[in-house]
């Protein structure tokens, strides 16, 4: 299926704030500001990617518009159902329909569990293939479509690669057949030589089942191949969203240009200027003023650490949050 014009999904002023707490009477006292006010649509057909460093809240915004965490506030809207204030009947209909892949193939399986019991999880969660042998027949198909094989089904996830447990947790998530998938991190585990493998899957179902994807990754080169959007999240909030070749030809936000410097150039012909960042990341907790990126942005003025600068459209759903651009 190719990107359609449906919005599947549509996250507005989206926060998530974690409260930090101290003392005997563990009161809170400040704020870990994860998720703050991100908004962003993905179509239904497109993979979204969403790229920062760690610690940036790109986990905590894939698990919060799942509600396997609850927002502190905002909208998040599927196929047009307002997510965050369903009750558990519906939530759980809906969740269905959006599942997620976790970034380590190895802390995400069962152990003691078999293959088949892995990949039928959510289709007994889910009241599907109540029968034993319907349920089978089913993970063999999963399996096969993800590139393993029936006799596979009846062994351990330590008897499997890394990349293999990973087309694993792939069938897992494909059992119940979900319009979107969540995929956090799913390829940073692996070896470079096996990510493209993992990914080339992953293309492979979306065209197959009509998938949508929201891709995490804290490198820009692992979404380059897989993308039709990318959103770059800087200290819980989003910095910079358009298109593929856009970003990655015309990266409008200093931290979006250091992230692209960053990634090796294969072609020694083709050397790059590499923007270095300085510093560490700063506390989600006492983010700076202004724009949270001016301690480390080599272009950095005055203004910028006095005035948030807006999220502005710079033409053709080009968007970026930066005072240097005015
Ligand atoms: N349960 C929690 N309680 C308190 N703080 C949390 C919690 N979960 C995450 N955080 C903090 O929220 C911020 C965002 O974390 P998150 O895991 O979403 O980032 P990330 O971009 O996914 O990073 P990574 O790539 O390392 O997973 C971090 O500062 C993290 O320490």
């Amino acid at each position: 299926m190719a990107v359609t014009e449906n919005k599947i999904l549509e996250v507005k002023n989206l926060k998530k704030y974690f409260p930090v707490k101290a003392g005997i009477f563990r009161k809170t006292v400040a704020h870990v500001k994860a998720v703050d006010d991100v908004s962003f649509d993905i179509y239904e057909g497109e993979t979204l990617g969403l790229v920062g460093e760690s610690g940036c809240g790109k986990s905590t915004t894939g698990s919060t518009i799942l509600r396997l965490l609850e927002a502190t506030s905002g909208e998040v809207s599927f196929k047009g159902e307002d997510i965050l204030s369903l009750n558990r009947n519906k939530l759980r209909t809906i969740r269905k329909e959006m599942q997620m892949i976790f970034q380590d193939p190895y802390a995400s399986l069962n152990p003691r569990m078999t293959v088949a019991d892995i990949v039928g999880e959510p289709l007994k969660i889910h009241d599907l293939y109540n029968k034993k042998s319907d349920r089978d027949e089913k993970v063999k198909e999963l399996l096969e479509s993800v590139g393993l094989t029936a006799e596979q089904m009846n062994r351990y996830p330590h008897e499997f690669s890394g990349g293999q447990r990973q087309r694993i947790g792939v069938a897992r998530a494909l059992a119940v057949d979900p319009k979107l998938i969540i995929a956090d991190e799913p390829v940073s585990a692996l070896d470079v030589s096996v990510q493209a493998q993992v990914i080339n899957i992953l293309q492979d179902l979306q065209k197959e089942f009509g998938l949508t994807y929201l891709f995490i990754a804290h490198d820009l080169s692992v979404v380059k191949h897989i993308s039709n959007r990318v959103a770059v999240m800087y200290l819980g909030k989003i910095v910079e969203i358009t298109n593929k070749s856009e970003l990655y030809d015309n990266p409008l936000h200093p931290y979006t240009q250091a992230l692209l410097s960053a990634i090796p150039e294969p072609n020694p012909e083709r050397k790059k200027e590499r923007t270095i960042l300085e510093g560490d990341v700063p506390s989600p907790v006492n983010p700076p003023s202004g724009c949270s990126f001016h301690p480390r942005c080599p272009a950095a003025m005055d203004i910028c650490s006095k005035v948030e600068p807006e999220f502005k459209d710079y033409g053709n759903g080009h968007f970026a949050s930066c005072l240097l651009l005015d």
